[in-house]
Order: C-alpha cells, then sequence, then structure tokens
C-alpha cells in the first residue's frame, strides 16, 4: 500500500512547482472571471437604472416643466441630474424656457444648475415655487417618500415646501407598497452634532429599531451635511406598523432634530421609469 504511494510522491516531486503553479493560476482565472461577471452584471444594471430615470426625468421635465413654469426647485441626487439634462436641452436646444428660475435644494443643486448656465435662483428672491422635481429612495403605496440617502434632505424638504407641485422621478427599484420593502438603509435624519446621541436614544426608545450615524467613507468621522449637522439613519422595525405621519411630527419634536428624511403628504406625483421602458405616473 506504501509502496505505490511513495511510486507516485517520487513521479510527482520533480513536477510539484509547475502543478502548483497550475493551480494557483486556474484559482485566479476563476477569480477573475467571477469579478468580471459581477462588474458586467453590476455595469447592465446601473444602465438600465439610467435608462428608467432618464424616462422618468424627461416625462416630468416635459409634463411639468412649461412656459407658464417661471421658477422650478431643482432637487438632489443622481436621478435629478437627468432633469437638469432635460431642462438644459429645451433651454439651449429648443430655445423655449428662456426666463425660468432654478432655486437648488443642495450643493450638488447649485452646481448643476451653474454647469449648465442656468438662471440661479434663492428663496429669498423666489420663495414662490411653481414645480419642485427630485428624486427620492423610496416611495410607499401611500407616496410617503425616504430621502436624504445622498445627505441632502433639510434643504430638499425647504425648497419643496415652497413649491405648488412636488413632481418625485425614480427608477423602479424605489417603488414599493410599504416604506423599508426596498430601502434598508433606513430613514436619514439630519441632527445637531452635539445632539446625536440623546436624539438616537429617544427616536429608539419611542419606535424600536436602531439609529446609526453616518459615517463618512473617505473620511475618519462622520458624514457633515451641506448644512454642517450630522445624520442618523434610523433603520425602524420593518414588520411594525407606523403611522409616518405620526412618527415624522414625534422625530421632528426632538431637540435637536433639525428635520427627517421622511416626506409626509408632499409629493404630488411620482414618476417611475420602469424596466420595459415605460413610465408609471403614481398619483396621491
Ligand atoms: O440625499 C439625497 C436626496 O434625498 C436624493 O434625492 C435621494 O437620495 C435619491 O437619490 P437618487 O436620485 O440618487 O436615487
Amino acid at each position: 500500500m506504501l509502496k505505490p504511494l511513495l511510486l507516485c510522491r517520487g513521479l510527482l516531486q520533480p513536477h510539484l512547482p509547475h502543478l502548483i503553479s497550475v493551480v494557483i493560476r486556474s484559482s485566479i482565472d476563476l477569480q477573475v472571471t467571477a469579478l468580471r461577471r459581477t462588474f458586467c452584471s453590476n455595469m447592465d444594471s446601473k444602465i438600465a437604472l439610467d435608462a428608467a430615470k432618464k424616462l422618468a426625468a424627461r416625462a416630468a421635465v416635459d409634463q411639468w416643466v412649461t412656459e407658464e413654469t417661471k421658477v422650478v426647485g431643482i432637487g438632489s441626487g443622481s436621478t435629478i441630474v437627468f432633469v437638469v439634462d432635460r431642462i438644459a436641452e429645451r433651454v439651449w436646444k429648443e430655445g423655449a424656457l428662456s426666463d425660468m428660475i432654478c432655486v437648488p435644494s443642495s450643493y450638488q443643486a447649485r452646481k448643476l444648475i451653474l454647469d449648465h448656465n442656468l438662471t440661479l435662483g434663492d428663496l429669498d428672491r423666489n420663495c414662490r415655487i411653481d414645480v419642485y422635481i427630485d428624486g427620492a429612495d423610496e416611495v410607499d403605496s401611500g407616496m410617503v417618500l425616504i430621502k436624504g440617502g445622498g445627505g441632502c434632505l433639510m434643504q430638499e424638504k425647504i425648497v419643496a415646501s415652497c413649491a405648488k407641485s412636488v413632481i418625485i422621478i425614480a427608477d423602479y427599484t424605489k417603488k414599493s407598497l410599504r416604506l423599508g420593502e426596498q430601502w434598508c438603509k433606513g430613514i436619514p435624519i439630519e441632527v445637531a452634532p452635539m445632539a446625536y446621541v440623546p436624539i438616537k436614544h429617544k427616536i429608539e426608545e419611542l419606535f424600536g429599531g436602531e439609529a446609526q450615524l453616518r459615517i463618512a467613507l473617505k473620511k475618519a468621522g462622520p458624514i457633515v451635511t451641506d448644512n454642517g449637522n450630522f445624520l442618523l439613519d434610523w433603520r425602524f422595525v420593518a414588520k411594525r406598523e407606523y403611522n409616518w405621519y405620526e412618527v415624522n411630527l414625534a422625530i421632528s419634536m426632538i431637540p435637536g432634530v433639525l428635520e427627517t428624511g421622511l416626506f409626509v403628504d408632499m409629493a404630488t406625483k411620482c414618476y417611475f421609469g420602469m424596466a420595459d421602458g415605460t413610465v408609471k405616473v403614481q398619483s396621491r
């Protein structure tokens, strides 16, 4: 029994370095193929999602930004980029909307407006907004929104509150029946930095779940919003029935809370770009 084994070892020994390198190489090849596949499927889904966002943005702008629109509020995030692109196309290629003013809801929105050579406004001079357009992280069947996934919510809510109509644009992954079905990162809450610990405990005591300070990826420490504040992401209890109007009110009343990412009774219509190339419109 031992003899054939020893014989086999003796035969294999000179080839061992080559065999080891073949095994390592094929394992690396397998990993590279797996990575390439993940990258390609991520790219595919990014392309599909961007196409859906673009569809929704175009439909919303074409329907809501007309010659009668004098002031438009510009939201923040990745979807709003397609909105500003379409507005700029209408202004610069189609010669439309010549005296329309854009009011930003964030540093990013301000930059988008300036980069597209659109007219920049502000709430001091333009506090009556015809239409506010923005993205959302999730929209439930009652059109309650979660916003702030990208760190912007306070200025968004302020600008939206000055608008006659609030139009939400999103890809199909944002549409859900209940909050938390699609968006699992929690409800963002903007808080005064000195108060984030007591606020965290109060929210958890009142409504369960866990509120976590949002930590920056490329900076040691927390994310700081455009307004110099911190963000808590409150992961609520998925199975619990919440009355979002009351939850929003109660959290807003906690000293140090500056704004919540819960937008209740604000959206007029939501435009969802769907995977099949259509646009679904949801009304309140
Ligand atoms: O903080 C960001 C804003 O509330 C965005 O509007 C929201 O996160 C949706 O962003 P996106 O269009 O990138 O999905």
